[in-house]
């Protein structure tokens, strides 16, 4: 009682920011998960916003945590990131991370392996070869879908894109060892929000088991390609994320390798980013535009010159030709801020910090809100239509310098698989766009606990003559 006094007025005289603690241990967790299922989840942070301002107090699954709704301060808490503030997740997903996961080491080691994935997703070398890997996807999937009555658009490009990720991470392709990530990884991610209780038959042991089978698998993987590459007389090209973790530190500097067991562990961390967000892009890209028809029409007509002038000149498509369509990447800006598909940032304060003169005690946990700032009238103007020409206009601004549009973090630990990320959405909708015209049924987006839609989004496609 009395170091909740003691904290109580500490927290008085230095201006913890405003708000409200909640019930005794829920806190305000069910308002926050009850805004969750509704359609605008972010209502949870804009009534408090109104009554608080823009950073304010509250308790959400089990402690007290301060929540910022402001670009600036959101900028800082990302960009401080291993002195002052570290990640913080719900107790389930820590204990299925692994403590090497990038997602949760902090200092030289996160620093390092980011740079090193970082550098390689980001290589113009990758890109021009993953070009063609997606490509073969795309089209491979979408030659089938003529002969189906509805496609499940959610489904479809969630397997296409899981193909994508495993072949950037270890180059496995279509095969039984394909079958059984997806199979394995599934699994292991169904436990990451669930009840933390780790005994037989519960969701949270089945997860960990998936996991164990996958680490088996990948540390095989990871095994075959260590003793292949020491069998090569001169240097093969570096062929993905194994590779890159491989070769880390030389060839003569044993002491300075990244451990097998720590390479199989983070491939496989690697996936949980990676895997769920891309196909929510390229499904709600289809969503908003099968209701925007003006954004469609101008969409098509960017793509299908783009099309006519690569097949006059008989040419492959350069990754950059896919990356050099304003309107379209107007389109995939827009689909990210609204879909917001990580809606915030969780972390840790490890001592006490004053930003923009909101005091965050030592221990307590900050959301960095990303949703409320890209839903914000302030930021942009009728932010729930979808309108891709706000990003010609002023008030728009897609790059990352711009603090009020962070669909990808920031900071330290700024997504990896940002530009692989926007090279997969680009040429799906690239291909899907000049191949199909569709019809989609009635469906709705739920934002709880992750990002999807009710009905997978299901949709009727018409080819277009050529
Ligand atoms: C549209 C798709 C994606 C979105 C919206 C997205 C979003 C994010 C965000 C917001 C973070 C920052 C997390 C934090 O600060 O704690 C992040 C980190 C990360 N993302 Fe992505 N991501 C996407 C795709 C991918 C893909 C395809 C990959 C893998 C190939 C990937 C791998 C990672 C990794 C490894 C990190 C952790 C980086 C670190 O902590 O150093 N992401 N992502």
């Amino acid at each position: 009682w009395w170091k909740k006094k003691e904290k109580k007025e500490i927290e008085k005289k230095n201006g913890v920011p405003k708000g409200n603690l909640g019930w005794p241990l829920i806190g305000e967790t069910l308002d926050f998960i009850a805004c969750g299922y509704t359609s605008r989840p972010v209502s949870f942070m804009e009534k408090r916003r109104s009554l608080y301002g823009k950073v304010f107090k509250s308790h959400l699954l089990g402690r007290p945590i301060i929540v910022s709704t402001d670009p600036d301060v959101n900028k800082v808490v990302l960009q401080n990131n291993g002195s002052t503030f570290i990640p913080y997740y719900p107790k389930t997903i820590t204990e299925l991370l692994g403590k090497s996961s990038i997602l949760q080491t902090n200092g030289n080691l996160q620093k390092r392996v980011h740079g090193l994935i970082g550098g390689f997703l980001k290589s113009p070398q990758l890109k021009a070869r993953i070009t063609r890997e997606i490509e073969n996807c795309v089209n491979l999937s979408m030659e089938t879908w003529k002969d189906k009555p509805l496609i499940y658009m959610q489904e479809e490009t969630r397997n296409l894109t899981f193909q994508v990720l495993v072949r950037v991470l270890l180059s496995v392709g279509p095969g039984e060892d394909l079958q059984f990530l997806k199979r394995e990884f599934g699994e292991f991610i169904k436990g990451l929000i669930c009840l933390p209780i780790k005994l037989p038959g519960t969701r949270l042991y089945k997860s960990l088991k998936a996991k164990e089978r996958l680490l088996k698998m990948v540390r095989k993987i990871v095994e075959e390609k260590k003793m292949k590459l020491e069998s090569t007389d001169e240097r093969s090209p570096v062929m993905d994320a194994v590779d890159v973790l491989l070769r880390s530190g030389g060839e003569e500097n044993e002491a300075q390798r990244l451990p097998l067991d720590f390479i199989s562990g983070n491939i496989i961390e690697m996936m949980i980013p990676g895997e769920d967000s891309v196909p929510m892009v390229m499904t709600l890209a289809v969503k908003y535009l099968s209701d925007c028809s003006l954004a469609l029409k101008q969409l098509m007509e960017e793509n299908i010159e783009l099309k006519r002038r690569k097949t006059h000149l008989c040419e492959n498509y350069a990754w950059t030709d896919y990356m050099s369509l304003p309107f379209t990447q107007n389109v995939i800006n827009e689909t990210l801020r609204m879909a917001n598909i990580i809606n915030g940032i969780w972390r840790k304060a490890l001592k006490d910090v004053e930003i923009k003169g909101y005091f965050i005690p030592k221990g307590w946990c900050v959301l960095a809100s990303l949703s409320s700032v890209h839903m914000n009238e302030e930021n942009y103007e009728n932010p729930y239509q979808f309108d891709p020409w706000r990003w010609e206009r002023k008030e728009g601004n897609g790059n990352d310098n711009n603090s009020s549009f962070t669909p990808f973090g920031g900071g330290q630990r700024l997504c990896v698989g940002l530009e692989l990320s926007r090279l997969e959405v680009s040429i799906f909708l690239h291909h899907f766009i000049t191949r199909y015209r569709w019809v989609a049924e009635e469906d709705c987006v739920v934002h709880f606990p992750t990002v999807k839609m009710k009905r997978k989004l299901p949709i009727t496609v018409i080819p277009i003559s050529s």
